[in-house]
Order: C-alpha cells, then structure tokens, then sequence
C-alpha cells in the first residue's frame, strides 16, 4: 500500500457516538507507552507533521481518534490502556468505550494490537485479544521496539510472548519506529485486512509522501 493521503476525520468519545463516515476501518490498540503513537506515524510516513500526537498526561481522555488514508479507509487510534496512574473508574470507562464500540455493527476489518517487546503481556493484553477471538475480529499482535532487543534476547522475548499470549512466535509482528523495520510487512497485512477496499493495486516506492501536510488532529483533550 502506498499512503497518499491521511487526514483526521473525528474523535468518538462514546461507544455509541456518531462515526465519521462510512468507510472500512482498522483499529490499533495496546497498553499505553507501548510505541503506538509512534508506529502510527511509522507507517504512515508523517515524521515531520505527526498524525498521532503524544500527550504529557496518558489516560486523561479516553477517546477513538479516525483518520482517513487514502480516502479508502479509516485507521482508528484506540485509546492505551494499562496506565498505572489511571484509577479504576477511568479504567471501566476505558472498558466500556472500546469493548461497546467493537460491539457495534460498523465495518472493523480487523485490530493491530501492540505489545511491548520487552515486556510480558499482561492481562489486559490477554483480555484484549480474548474478546477479539470472541468477536471474530482478526487480529494482528506486533511486538514493538524490537531495536531494544539484541539479535539474541529476539527469539527468546518472542517465545517467550508467543507462550503467554497463545500463538506461534511466527504470527508476532516485530516493528520498530526507530529503525523502520516491520514497516512494509505491516503495510501488506493491512491490505490483506483491508481486501480490495483498501486501495487501488499499484507499484513503486512510497517514499514522496512525507511532504508537508497538516492534518491536524483531535483536540487537545481527546489525546491518550
Ligand atoms: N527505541 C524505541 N523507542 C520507541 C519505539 N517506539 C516508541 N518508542 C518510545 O517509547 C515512548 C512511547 O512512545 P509513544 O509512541 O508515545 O507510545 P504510545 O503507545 O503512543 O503512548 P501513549 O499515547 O502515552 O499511550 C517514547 O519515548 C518513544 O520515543 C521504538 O520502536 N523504538
Ligand atoms: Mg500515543
């Protein structure tokens, strides 16, 4: 997939609040300090205008975050969960946002769900993905900052993280924001979450999109 465009199309604050448009979506979730953010802009090339903005106080406002790419579908930024500083109501909140939105008959093709490479996943790692089989969503587990991990602690934090969360050490993703690696490997999967609707089939590098672009963003208060 080469990324054309992106813009920011809305902020849904709660599960049953109006969606920006009708179009196929992905969502991205994970614990919060996970790399999302960064991954996000990662992916969509927008190092010097970032899409996914990085908030000095995670967990304030919980919210889903649209952005339309290509005008063919929306990648939705889930709010991070798992922030200690967080009390527990926020936490149901949060609980309740995602869980009575996926539940929602809206077009979610699929879920990228982040892990942290150096971390074990935690429970709410494992709830997460429990409710995604429940739903039948498919789901995509990328470990980040794989950089961090010598080439020897990789296999072993792999295994390690297949063990837990259940699946093959192959069906983990490795990404890094730092050094691009998982990049292009994410992107195809996306196609194949996204089928023929995702965008129109074509070569050639994807290198000429960072240029300058202001997307602009949720509001301030709707940042995690
Ligand atoms: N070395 C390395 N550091 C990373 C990578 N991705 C993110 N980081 C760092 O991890 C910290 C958190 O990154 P974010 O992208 O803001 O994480 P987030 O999941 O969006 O965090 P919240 O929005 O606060 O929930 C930052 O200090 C990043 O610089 C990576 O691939 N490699
Ligand atoms: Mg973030």
């Amino acid at each position: 997939m080469k990324i054309r465009t992106v813009e920011y199309a809305g902020t849904v604050a709660q599960a049953n609040g109006p969606v920006p448009g009708d179009l196929p979506q992905v969502a991205f979730s994970g614990r919060s300090n996970v790399g999302k953010s960064s991954l996000i802009n990662t992916l969509l090339r927008r190092t010097r205008s970032k899409v996914a903005r990085v908030s000095a106080t995670p967990g304030k406002t919980q919210a889903l975050n649209f952005y339309r790419v290509n005008d063919h579908f929306f990648l939705l930024d889930l709010p991070g969960f798992g922030y200690a500083k967080v009390p527990k109501t926020m936490r149901d909140q949060w609980k309740g946002l995602i869980e009575g939105y996926m539940r929602r008959p809206v077009d979610l093709r699929g879920v990228v769900h982040l892990v942290d490479s150096r971390r074990n996943p935690s429970d709410q790692d494992l709830q997460m993905l429990d409710f995604l089989a429940q739903l039948g969503t498919p789901t995509l587990v990328v470990l980040t900052k794989v950089d961090k991990l010598k080439r020897s602690e990789r296999k072993k934090a792999f295994a390690k993280a297949a063990d837990r969360l259940g699946v093959d050490p192959e069906q983990l993703l490795p990404f890094s924001s730092k050094t691009g690696e998982g990049r292009e490997v994410l992107l195809a999967a996306l196609d194949e979450l996204l089928g023929s609707d995702g965008h129109p089939v074509e070569d050639g590098d994807d290198t000429v999109d960072d240029v300058d672009l202001d997307v602009g963003g949720p509001p301030e208060e709707y940042t995690a």
